[in-house]
């Protein structure tokens, strides 16, 4: 997709810890679906950095005021794994988040996790197409509204693993990926699908991915998050700790 913004060009929000980065994000959420007008469609990111966040939107003082109704849950990523395995994103964001508000169930799309993978990697992208209502993305008319993404050490985003086939995508908009470095055949977003969005957020917390972080500020080719754009914004949310600066205390 041409046009947008890149991570290189992308705001930089630097907070004091990994509570603020989720009561930051929490907010943007909050503040993007009660200004929208009708569905309001999000990707939701895995692992462990939005674990905060989660259990922060599940907090009543936020889930009273959040439009759950007219919001529409997808993922960004996930293991193929069952629900109810510990590295189901799936799993995660269900027993954090959605078990404690009242979203409909319907506006939940969890990726398929049974069967053969590039099957279910194509039957997400024809539940994707029935919620855009249409077969190609059209520039203008974002897919989501907002992306959620975090990063690994090894400069995967979502499940655009280094190396891998899927990082060469350009027309799907689901595909699997079978990491190299990481356990578990994963079903992702492809680069095209995360650019149609009006937002991308990554959040990224801790020193540890403060050196890959750096990196792909900077935009250096090799890592996969480094070639992640949206026709709107691209923001970083990221802690103290990753930005490389110390950490005042006191
Ligand atoms: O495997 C994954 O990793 C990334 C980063 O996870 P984190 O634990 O370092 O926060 C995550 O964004 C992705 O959704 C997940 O499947």
């Amino acid at each position: 997709m041409q046009g947008g913004h890149d991570v290189t060009s992308a705001a930089v929000v630097v907070l004091d810890s990994s509570d603020a980065v989720a009561r930051r994000v929490a907010s943007f959420l909050l503040e993007k679906a009660c200004q929208s007008k009708g569905v309001f469609r999000i990707a939701l990111s895995g692992g462990s950095t939005p674990r905060k966040l989660y259990a922060l939107m599940a907090q009543p003082d936020y889930a009273d005021r959040f439009p759950w109704g007219r919001a529409q849950f997808f993922y960004g990523d996930d293991r193929f794994v069952p629900a109810d395995s510990p590295d189901s994103n799936r799993g995660m964001a269900q027993s954090l988040l959605f078990a404690h508000v009242p979203v409909p169930r319907d506006n939940i799309h969890p990726m398929p996790d049974q069967g053969d993978a590039d099957e279910a990697a194509r039957t997400y992208e024809v539940e994707l197409k029935r919620a855009y209502g249409a077969d190609r993305l059209e520039a203008g008319r974002p897919l989501f509204d907002v992306v959620l993404l975090g990063l690994g050490e090894n400069g995967h985003t979502a499940s655009l693993f280094p190396r891998q086939p899927v990082l060469e995508e350009k027309t799907h908009w689901v595909a699997s990926c079978v990491p190299d470095d990481a356990p578990h055949t994963r079903l992702t977003l492809t680069y095209p699908a995360i650019a149609s969005s009006r937002h991308v957020l990554f959040l990224v917390t801790g020193a540890a991915k403060a050196a890959v972080l750096e990196r792909v500020r900077v935009g250096d080719p090799v890592e996969p998050a480094s070639h992640i754009r949206s026709e709107g914004e691209v923001v970083w949310i990221v802690d103290r700790e990753a930005a490389g600066q110390a950490t005042g205390k006191g």
